[in-house]
C-alpha cells in the first residue's frame, strides 16, 4: 500500500517520454515549394530531417524525438539498394534499447512499397512507422506537420506494439501491408483494401483492428546477410496486349515478373504462350490484379496456374507482391513457396 507521501511522489513524478528516432528519407513531408499556392508544384526532398523536427515543437509533448538522414530522394527514384539500407538501419535501431520506436518519414509514391518491405522483414514488436505528406510544408494547409506529430504519437505508445509496420496519414493508422496510394492529388489519399486499423484523434491512438498476417517478428524472411535483392519486374495489363515487355524483363535478368493483369488477373491470350515460354525457362510468373480499391486473383480461375506452375498474388497489389516476390527468391524459394508466402503474408 502506498503511503500518502509516494502517492504524491509517485502523481507527480512526470512519466519518462518515449524515445522516437526519425529516419528521414525525403519525399513531400520534406518538400518546398515557391509559395504557399504551390501544393502540386513544388521540390520535394529539399528540407532536411532537424529542420523537420525543430520546425515542430509539439513532437517534445509526446516523445523525446531524434532525427537521422538516411537518404534525401523522391521516393520514386527508391531503388532495391535503397530498401536494403533502410530496412538494416531500421532493424538496428529497433534492437537499441534507448529506442522505442522509429518513424521513416518517406515520399508518398512507392511509401506503401518500403512499409511493406519493413513489414516482412524488420524482426521486432516495437512500433514503426512510416509517414509522408501529401503537400510541401511550405503550403497552405499542409498536411505534413500533423502527419509526423500522428506518427510520432503511434511510434511511442505501447498499445502500437506487435501490429507490424504502420502507416500513418490524414489521421487514419494502417498496416503497411495492406496500404496503397489512391489518389495523388488529395490529402485523403491513402486507402487500405481491407480499412484502416485505427485513428490518432488529438494525440491518441484508437485501434479497431490488428493484421492477421504474418509480419516482423513472425516474419521467415531475412535481410541481415543479403548484398542484393532479385530482380523481379511488373509488366501491365491492358486491352490490345503483347508480350513484348514480358520477354524483354526476362531477358533483361529478371528472375520473376509480377503481371498486373486485368480484373481478376486475367491473361490475354497473346500473352499466354510467352509467360509458359518463360515459365519453362525458370522465371516465375505471378498473377496479380490492377484493380483499384483491391484485387483478388483466386488460384487456377481465370488461368490454369496448377498447370502452368504460376503463383497468384492474392490480394496484394502489383507493387507489393514484387516486395514480396523479391525476398522469397532470394531465399530460394520454388513456386509452391512462393505461393504458400502470398498466402500467409
Ligand atoms: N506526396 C509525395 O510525397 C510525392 C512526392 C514524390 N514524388 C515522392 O514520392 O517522394
Amino acid at each position: 500500500m502506498l503511503c500518502a507521501a509516494t502517492f504524491a511522489a509517485a502523481q507527480s513524478a512526470p512519466a519518462a517520454k518515449p524515445q522516437v528516432v526519425v529516419l528521414a528519407t525525403g519525399g513531400t513531408i520534406a518538400g518546398a515549394g515557391a509559395t504557399a499556392a504551390n501544393s502540386a508544384s513544388y521540390q520535394a526532398a529539399k528540407v532536411p530531417v532537424d529542420k523537420l523536427i525543430s520546425g515542430l515543437p509539439e513532437l517534445a509533448n509526446v516523445a523525446s524525438v531524434r532525427g537521422e538522414q538516411v537518404f534525401q530522394i523522391a521516393s520514386e527514384s527508391f531503388t532495391n539498394e535503397h530498401l536494403l539500407t533502410l530496412g538494416k538501419r531500421v532493424a538496428a535501431l529497433a534492437a537499441q534499447a534507448d529506442v522505442n520506436g522509429i518513424v521513416v518519414t518517406h515520399g508518398t509514391d512507392t511509401l506503401e512499397e518500403t512499409a511493406y518491405f519493413l513489414h516482412l522483414t524488420v524482426r521486432t514488436d516495437k512500433p514503426v512507422v512510416v509517414v509522408g505528406s501529401m503537400r510541401p510544408g511550405t503550403a497552405l494547409s499542409a498536411d505534413g506537420a500533423l502527419n509526423l506529430l500522428n506518427a510520432v504519437t503511434v511510434a511511442g505508445e505501447a498499445s502500437s506494439r506487435g501490429k507490424g509496420v504502420l502507416v500513418v496519414m490524414n489521421d487514419e493508422i494502417h498496416t503497411g501491408r495492406d496500404v496503397t496510394k489512391s489518389i495523388n492529388i488529395r490529402t485523403e489519399a491513402f486507402k487500405s483494401p481491407w480499412g484502416p486499423l485505427g485513428m490518432v484523434v488529438e494525440g491518441k491512438a484508437y485501434w479497431f483492428r490488428a493484421p492477421v498476417k504474418r509480419h516482423t517478428l513472425n516474419s521467415e524472411f531475412d535481410i541481415t546477410k543479403l548484398g542484393a535483392l532479385p530482380r523481379v519486374d511488373i509488366a501491365y495489363g491492358s486491352g490490345n496486349a503483347t508480350d513484348t515487355a514480358y520477354k524483354a524483363f526476362a531477358a533483361a535478368g529478371a528472375k520473376a515478373i509480377v503481371h498486373a493483369g486485368t480484373g481478376n488477373g486475367s491473361v490475354a491470350n497473346a500473352v499466354v504462350p510467352a509467360l509458359r515460354e518463360l515459365r519453362a525457362q525458370g522465371v516465375q510468373i505471378v498473377r496479380s490484379a490492377r484493380v483499384v480499391g483491391g484485387g483478388f486473383v483466386i488460384r487456377n480461375a481465370e488461368q490454369p496456374d496448377d498447370q502452368y506452375d504460376w503463383v497468384v498474388a492474392h490480394d496484394l497489389n502489383p507493387q507489393k507482391a514484387r516486395i514480396l516476390t523479391m525476398l522469397s527468391l532470394a531465399q530460394g524459394a520454388d513456386s509452391k513457396t512462393l505461393q504458400r508466402q502470398f498466402l500467409e503474408y
